[in-house]
């Protein structure tokens, strides 16, 4: 049995008429500022987990636990710092629906009113001349979980059954490196996610503006810190400058020998693990929607590093790259403060590609910064670490899955979806695929100049709500494949 738009059109007529509904679900959720890289914010990542706890209760999800995760592993401040819980709920256990689960996270990146945001970042904003919502999670992801509910809400309010079984499972440490999760998944496979058919993730985005996209490949990340100390405590520049050995300096040194300013990484062997391109890939990228424009526009500057569409599309999705972050510890303020920090802590990333083995990587890179570190003969000490890392992910777009949510796609869209990868990374999607033995759908609600991790996140109305009919439309068409 198929479904046609026909059929479906109650359930898009219901998720219009309950728009205003939807927004302040994402308004109340946007609220609640879960940074999870920010150890003093953690009590209001666990905030998120009851009001999702909340959310699914009156919506009649059964079963909803909220799983301990234990201590967070160093390294961290406070050493008793716990992890948020894992959310895990059901809706409908009947033995003749398929079983969906889907993932999202409720965790979000940190967000400062003077980091330039136009509006405050944990407020939701409509600017309704635009028809847009900006808030920090807007997009990345609270949107997208709300649109899960969303749908429920949808059925209820319709009467209707849904056509899967759905069993969620929340995170409140995806944008910190998902702790906790693999082994999670690895624990329930068995038990709560036991019967699970195919998993759905709703948290990455379009590549342009317009063409909507489905997404079968991801890149891992490697995330490091270089923690370089000297003086006991901070200094006058003016008294111990040029008569100590200063961490700072020694930390620009070593972190200027990672990557070059053409975003060549310059860690010996890393490139040597990379599959080769071969004529048949190099062929994907000459029909995919992008433009170069577009692209400009979304990252507000001309400085890219590679004029034309398939040399962007290579170095975004199937090469690595390695990312400065920041220093925490050094002088950032305004104004001219004299000062010469004692310890500094370099944070950078590496995205990782087929077939980039995560333990040679940090080995790799362990090598040359302590080789580096060595070379400086600085009375300094110096010490790399891995912070966290996830998988890559790759897989086969042309299965049933792929199948429902095309479908899906183009009722609510009037367009076939294009067929992509994505730069960032979900590091438990690989895990889902292994563990539990089914194949991973990415079906992404934003835009790609939605601003992800930067000022100003924002939603457009219109992919918030056509995105929960995609997410409905998906559902149907798959549970009756
Ligand atoms: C694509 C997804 N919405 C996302 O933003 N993922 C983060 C995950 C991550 C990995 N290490 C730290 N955070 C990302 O790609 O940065
Ligand atoms: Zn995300
Ligand atoms: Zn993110």
């Amino acid at each position: 049995m198929s479904y046609t738009k026909l059929e479906l059109e109650p359930l898009f007529s219901k998720i219009e008429e309950l728009k205003p509904q939807f927004i302040t679900r994402l308004a109340n959720a946007v609220a609640i500022p879960s940074v999870s890289s920010d150890e003093d914010k953690r009590p209001q990542v666990v905030a998120m987990a009851h009001f999702l706890q909340k959310e699914l209760t009156n919506l009649g999800f059964t079963d909803i636990q909220l799983k301990d995760l234990g201590t967070q592993p160093p390294p961290t401040v406070n050493k008793e710092l716990q992890l948020p819980p894992i959310v895990l709920a059901r809706h409908g256990n009947d033995p003749l629906k398929k079983t969906v689960l889907i993932y999202g996270h409720y965790d979000v990146q940190p967000a400062l009113l003077e980091d330039g945001w136009n509006t405050e970042p944990f407020k939701l904003v409509h600017n309704e001349a635009k028809d847009i919502l900006y808030g920090r999670g807007s997009t990345d992801d609270k949107g997208p979980v709300m649109g899960w509910l969303n749908v429920v809400e949808a059925h209820n309010a319709l009467g209707w059954e849904l056509p899967v079984n759905l069993v969620c499972c929340f995170e409140g440490m995806e944008e910190s490196g998902s702790l906790g999760l693999d082994e999670l998944v690895a624990r329930e496979a068995q038990q709560y996610f036991k019967g699970v058919d195919t998993v759905c993730i709703s948290d990455n985005y379009w590549l342009g503006t317009s063409k909507p996209v489905l997404t079968y490949g991801l890149r891992g990340c490697n995330y490091y810190q270089l923690t370089v100390s000297g003086p006991g405590a901070d200094l006058h520049s003016g008294i111990f400058g040029g008569i100590v050995a200063e961490p700072m300096t020694d930390l620009v040194k070593v972190m200027s020998q990672l990557v070059d300013s053409q975003g060549k990484i310059l860690i010996p062997g890393v490139y040597d693990m990379v599959a080769p391109l071969t004529e048949k890939e190099d062929g994907l990228y000459d029909n995919i929607d992008f433009s170069v424009e577009e692209l400009e526009a979304a990252c507000g500057s001309k400085t890219g590093l590679h004029d034309n569409k398939k040399d962007i599309l290579k170095h975004r999705w199937r090469y690595p790259s390695l990312s400065l972050h920041g220093i925490e510890g050094a002088f950032s303020g305004a104004g001219a403060k004299t000062v010469i920090p004692a310890k500094v802590v370099g944070k950078f990333s590496i995205r990782t590609v087929p077939d980039i083995d995560s333990g040679k990587l940090d080995k790799l890179v362990f090598d040359h910064v302590n080789k580096l570190l060595k070379e400086l003969g600085s009375p300094n000490t110096g010490k790399i670490e891995l912070i966290h890392d996830g998988n890559y992910w790759l897989a086969d777009p042309f299965n049933d899955l792929f199948g429902a949510a095309a479908k899906a796609t183009e009722d609510v869209w009037g367009v076939k979806p294009d067929f992509t990868r994505e730069g960032g990374s979900i590091p438990i999607t690989l895990t889902f695929e292994k563990e539990l033995k089914t194949s991973v759908l990415l079906l992404p609600m934003g835009r790609g100049d939605d601003g992800a991790h930067s000022i100003n996140e924002k939603l457009d109305v219109l992919n918030y709500i056509n995105g929960c009919k995609t997410l409905g439309g998906y559902l149907h068409y798959y549970g009756k494949q």
